[in-house]
């Protein structure tokens, strides 16, 4: 088990970086702490699958330290990190056992036989692979081979941590939540540091103590779920999480707070202070389907809007409505009577966020 701290990491793919843009890892500090479960989100291309090379050391960074347990192990090679990487593709050796396949690892550490049977024989138990130990690995199913993957990685006693690169891609979804299910019970009883790479939401939230949202090349924020969703500090997190994602619309300055279209959105004193001091131009709101409130009747506060169209979604409805030219959704209860045509949507004070730059403006006592 380690605490992995990333110290001004960077990596580019290109011989001569020009800028920012040629970074697939542009610099970054970062922590993962000793028997965690993290998920690393992010979508495709964003520097996941970077990330994890360089941790596991398959991928030497342009610049930066990678540290374990306040060790630089920048020059030490893969097999040495003690870091068990499990891919989307099952590595598995077809004409080898299962049984075999379990004690390579111990094996090649010299690790006397008697011990190298009652390790696999836990491992394959957690695993629900015991009644296939004696099988070839080249006739499993495609979640069996996965299954196999992990376990070379847990039969190992000094294994720092084990990196998982979207391991569930070739599982049948209705064995999805059974393979996520294991790696949670995994973890609690082994309480080895985990990192989860993913672009799904769902499977990070159900899996990870905390989530690394990734865009970019940067870890654009770092949270629980929970925090991920209330308060979103980068507007790629409010976009890329909930479903339908945060409403997002550029604004522009006034007096007294933004303005999009006709429409004026006074902010706190706070905000506002901020915002008249921001020497940037690009300024964006943001609030949550959850939080927009759609009325007939006008209520204290509310802009009238237009209501364009209804989706069922079975345990609950989006009400698409516009402001201008802002088109937002809405989240209804299922049982909610719709608004229909001329409306008024009101934005909870709360729940409406500023962004500048891209990033959340706070109120100290929000
Ligand atoms: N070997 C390589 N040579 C050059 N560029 C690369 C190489 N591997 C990745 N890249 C680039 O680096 C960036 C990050 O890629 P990476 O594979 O780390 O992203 P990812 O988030 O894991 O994506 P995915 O989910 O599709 O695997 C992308 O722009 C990609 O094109």
């Amino acid at each position: 088990m380690a605490e992995i701290h990333l110290k001004s990491l960077a990596h580019s793919y290109s011989k001569n970086p020009s800028g920012p843009e040629d970074y697939a890892i542009r610099e970054m500090n970062h922590v993962w702490e000793h028997g965690k479960a993290y998920a690393l989100l992010g979508p495709s291309g964003c520097g996941k699958s970077t990330l994890l090379n360089i941790i596991s050391g398959l991928l030497a960074p342009s610049g930066g330290e990678i540290l374990f347990d306040n060790v630089v192990v920048n020059e030490i090679p893969p097999e040495d990190r003690n870091i068990a990487q499990v891919f989307q593709f099952p590595v598995v050796y077809d004409s080898m056992t299962v049984f075999n396949n379990l004690a390579f690892p111990l094996r090649n550490q010299k690790v006397p036989e008697a011990k190298v049977i009652a390790k696999v024989n836990e491992i394959a138990e957690i695993l629900e692979l015991q009644d296939v130990l004696k099988k070839k690995a080249k006739n499993l199913t495609a979640d069996e081979k996965q299954k196999v993957s992990m376990g070379r990685g847990l039969v190992r006693d000094n294994v720092s941590a084990i990196l998982f690169d979207e391991p569930l891609t070739v599982i049948d979804p209705h064995l999805k939540w059974k393979l996520r299910r294991k790696l949670k019970q995994i973890h609690e009883q082994f309480n080895i540091t985990m990192v989860y790479v993913t672009h799904d939401q769902l499977e990070a939230s159900t899996f990870a103590d905390q989530i690394a949202v990734m865009y970019d090349g940067q870890i654009v924020q770092f949270g629980t779920p929970r925090e991920l969703f209330e308060k979103p500090n980068h507007t790629f997190v409010g976009y890329f999480i909930g479903s339908p994602g945060m409403n997002i619309t550029p604004v522009q300055r006034t007096p007294h707070g933004v303005l999009f279209g006709d429409t004026e959105i006074p902010l706190s004193s706070e905000l506002n202070a901020i915002l008249q001091a921001s020497p940037s131009k690009n300024f964006k709101i943001g609030i949550r389907p959850e939080f927009v409130q759609v009325t007939q009747e006008p209520t204290e506060g509310s802009y009238p809007c237009e209501v364009q169209y209804e989706e069922d979604l079975g345990t609950y409805k989006v009400l698409t409505v516009k402001l201008g030219e802002w088109e937002i959704k809405a989240i209804l209860e299922e049982n909610a009577v719709s608004p229909t045509k001329s409306a008024y949507v009101n934005f909870p004070t709360q729940w409406l966020k500023l962004y500048i730059d891209e990033y959340l403006v706070e109120e100290a006592l929000s």
